[in-house]
């Protein structure tokens, strides 16, 4: 009675999420006493996994399975946890798997939490912590079902090495024809993206039009950070609607998140709660986004952000 750990991976490579979900799916076996197993679709070093205290991995290979498709995934997803017998089932927070869960969740006839943040505070009844609110509060929440479906909000735990033999075995699930067939994908950037990203580097009206998004750009650089906007810069048309980030736009749950010329609406907070540590770069000392900000800088973006670059870039040379 292992416990299921769904390890995401793209073109071949594991999500960083798949790291961070597999030591949740450890630290929980480990209360339990038991051990981890992996569902792994189309990835390329299964071994990997047991860097991070998985002991078992279901190797999936199709190309049936190549593109995502949350019914397909469900229900290869149940096929292992029925082959397992696990009773608990883990699942990232990614677009994807937020997708996935509710089908998988109905697959295994399973109580789902989404937006969990930290392992079970009691395992009978199994009760989990979680964001509410759009990240502006916690609950407990007890699932009574036998199999528990548990949705680990990104960047919430941490990838914790704990290394460990996995024993990777082939897995051939039935996968039924879902009738949509993807003739090819093209990647329209390889740029890191807002859902898998560190760092976000975020910017709003304050830096008045399109034709400056290159200091974004160039932080993001240094960085390695993802890019992102408030939502009357996309509206706007100076950045696609992709990046924008809010309560009516993505959530970025980073572990930096840098505000440039954000004023730090409710609605734009809303989205981003969830992130560790908020820079904010505002002039004006009132605007709200400083109340929610780990550091300020009270300053001109085009003044600070050309000068935090040069000592990112200073630092960066020194130390490599
Ligand atoms: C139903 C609803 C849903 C919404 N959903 C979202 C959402 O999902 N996401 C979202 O972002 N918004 C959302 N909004 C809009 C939100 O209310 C704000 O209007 C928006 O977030 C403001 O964007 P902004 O901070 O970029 O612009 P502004 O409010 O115009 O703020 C610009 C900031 O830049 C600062 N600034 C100006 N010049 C400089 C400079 N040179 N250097 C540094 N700082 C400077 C200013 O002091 C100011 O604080 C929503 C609104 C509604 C009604």
């Amino acid at each position: 009675m292992s416990v299921l750990v769904y390890t995401e991976s793209e073109q071949g490579t594991y999500k960083k999420v798949a790291f961070e979900v597999a030591s949740y799916a450890r630290a929980i076996a480990d209360q339990l006493g038991t051990s981890v197993t992996a569902i792994s679709i189309n990835a390329e070093d299964p071994s990997l996994l047991g860097t991070y205290g998985v002991t078992r991995v279901l190797n999936v290979k199709d190309s049936k399975l190549d593109t995502f498709n949350a019914k397909s995934y469900a229900h290869v997803i149940n096929q292992a946890a029925a082959e397992e017998g696990s009773k608990i089932v883990i699942v990232s927070s990614s677009a994807d798997s937020k997708y996935l869960a509710p089908l998988l969740a109905i697959e295994l006839k399973a109580g789902y939490a989404s937006n969990v943040v930290a392992l079970p505070t009691n395992l009978s009844p199994f009760t989990v912590k979680r964001t509410a609110f759009t990240n502006k509060a916690f609950n407990e929440t007890s699932i009574s079902t036998s199999i528990k479906l548990v949705g680990l909000s990104n960047n919430s735990f941490g990838i914790k090495e704990q290394a460990t033999e996995a024993e990777v075995v082939n897995y051939a699930p039935s996968i039924p024809d879902n009738g949509v067939h993807v003739e090819s994908v093209d990647k329209v950037t390889d740029k890191v993206t807002i859902a898998d990203a560190d760092i976000v580097v975020s910017g709003g009206r304050g830096l008045k039009g399109p034709e400056n998004w290159g200091l974004i750009e160039d932080l993001a650089e240094v960085l390695g950070a993802a890019t992102a906007c408030s939502k009357p810069v996309s509206d706007l048309g100076w950045r696609p609607h992709g990046e924008h980030v809010g309560q009516t736009g993505k959530p970025v749950a980073a572990n930096l998140y840098i505000a440039v010329g954000i004023s730090g609406a409710i609605q734009h907070l809303a989205g981003i709660n969830a992130s560790k540590v908020k820079l904010v770069i505002n002039t004006d000392p009132e605007a709200p986004f400083f109340k929610a900000a780990d550091y300020g800088v009270v300053g001109d973006a085009f003044e600070v952000v050309p000068a935090l670059i040069e000592k990112l870039k200073a630092f960066k040379a020194q130390n490599a």
